[in-house]
């Protein structure tokens, strides 16, 4: 059953990744700013600067109140957004009083921006940050200061954008790559999880319809036996191609076992649906299939089944692969449509 392997994968995305890849590197960041801010906080008591007191005795507590929530708890934008701005606002503020001092605070604030926030925040903040910290220098230290330090914050701040450009790029191949079944180019089963549950976002927001058709070539493994494996590649291939076809842009098309394809198109009744899978299953019927000795003819069993606002993307695939065992029993090359579950069940 597809439900099933699709559990194992659904913290494996790319995205799911990198996003722990960084909230890792950023609780560390936490970690070690909590054991940094102490001291500073204790050299600032001692100038008698109050205002910075209050504000490094601020971004302490909201630090200690990160680590103790532990490393697993994801944070909301809005938390990191703000702890990024306490954090600007006083190296900015600490610039101003302490010159020097200060800025050599403002190098490792700007670099940790880029595991601190998600890209573009991330790009945005840190456009903002080294203007403002330029700003301060300018204004605080003597000029033969001012214009190295707001240069180094320049080249830092061109590092900074140019690593969080470098790792978004990275995220979207590297999704991409897991994502694409190499064989067929068909979506594989890593993106099967994020459409349906986007399909059934939309089913209960806007009541937006949306079907799903699982099918399974019949008697594929006959194939494999007489022509050989490459051949069976080669039959795949033209099938989602054929599939491919005959789909619109709307529609996703995945390739989610060896012989099985899903499809998701949005905006079908299930009567609509139905009408789609019985023309893809004529489609793979009418279409030889070439191989090195000649040509075949396949066919296909098909199970399909529409979302419900009360779905979960295993139930919704449940009943889409209970009806494709279905059809398959009821002697294969036909469309069964499963039905619509009651408000109870
Ligand atoms: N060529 C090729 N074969 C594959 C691939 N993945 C799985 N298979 C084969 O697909 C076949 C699936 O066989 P079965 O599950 O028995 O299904 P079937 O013969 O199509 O029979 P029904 O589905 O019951 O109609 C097996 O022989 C697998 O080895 C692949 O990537 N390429």
């Amino acid at each position: 059953m597809v439900a099933d392997k699709l559990i194992r994968i659904q913290t494996d995305s790319a995205d799911h990744v990198i996003a722990q890849f960084k909230q890792r590197v950023a609780y560390n960041i936490y970690i070690g700013a909590v054991l940094l801010v102490l001291p500073l906080l204790a050299a600032q008591w001692l100038s008698s600067h109050w205002l910075m007191v209050v504000l490094l005795g601020l971004i302490g507590a909201f630090l200690l109140a990160i680590v103790v929530r532990g490393r697993e708890r994801q944070l909301q934008l809005s938390t990191q957004i703000i702890f990024v701005i306490l954090l600007a606002g006083s190296i900015t503020y600490s610039i101003a009083i302490n010159g020097m001092d200060g800025l050599f605070w403002a190098y490792p604030v700007l670099a940790s921006i880029v595991f601190l926030l998600p890209a573009r925040p991330a790009v945005i903040f840190g456009v903002g940050f080294a203007v403002l910290a330029s700003l301060a220098c300018y204004f605080s230290l003597p000029w033969p200061f001012a214009w190295r330090g707001i240069l180094s914050l320049l080249a830092l701040l061109a590092i900074v954008i140019t690593l969080t450009v470098m790792l978004e790029r990275m995220q979207q191949r590297m999704a991409q790559l897991i994502e694409t079944d190499p064989l067929t180019g068909c979506f594989n089963r890593h993106r099967v999880i994020t459409v349906l549950d986007h399909a059934i976002d939309a089913q209960q927001r806007q009541q937006q319809q949306a079907a799903m058709i699982m099918l399974d070539l019949d008697w594929f493994k006959p194939v494999n036996d007489k022509h050989g494996h490459l051949n069976g590649d080669r039959v795949l291939k033209q099938v989602a191609r054929c599939l491919q076809q005959g789909l619109d842009d709307h529609a996703t098309l995945f390739r989610v076992g060896g012989e099985e394809f899903m499809v998701v198109v949005p905006h079908l009744s299930p009567s609509q649906a139905e009408q789609l899978a019985q023309t893809l299953l004529q489609q793979i019927r009418q279409q030889p299939y070439k191989l090195d000795s000649g040509e075949i003819r396949m066919t296909a069993s098909a199970g399909v089944a529409s979302v419900v606002a009360s779905d979960t993307w295993q139930h919704w695939l449940g009943r889409a692969d209970r009806s494709l065992y279905q059809a398959k029993q009821a002697g294969r090359d036909r469309v069964v449509v499963a039905q619509q579950p009651t408000a109870e069940a």
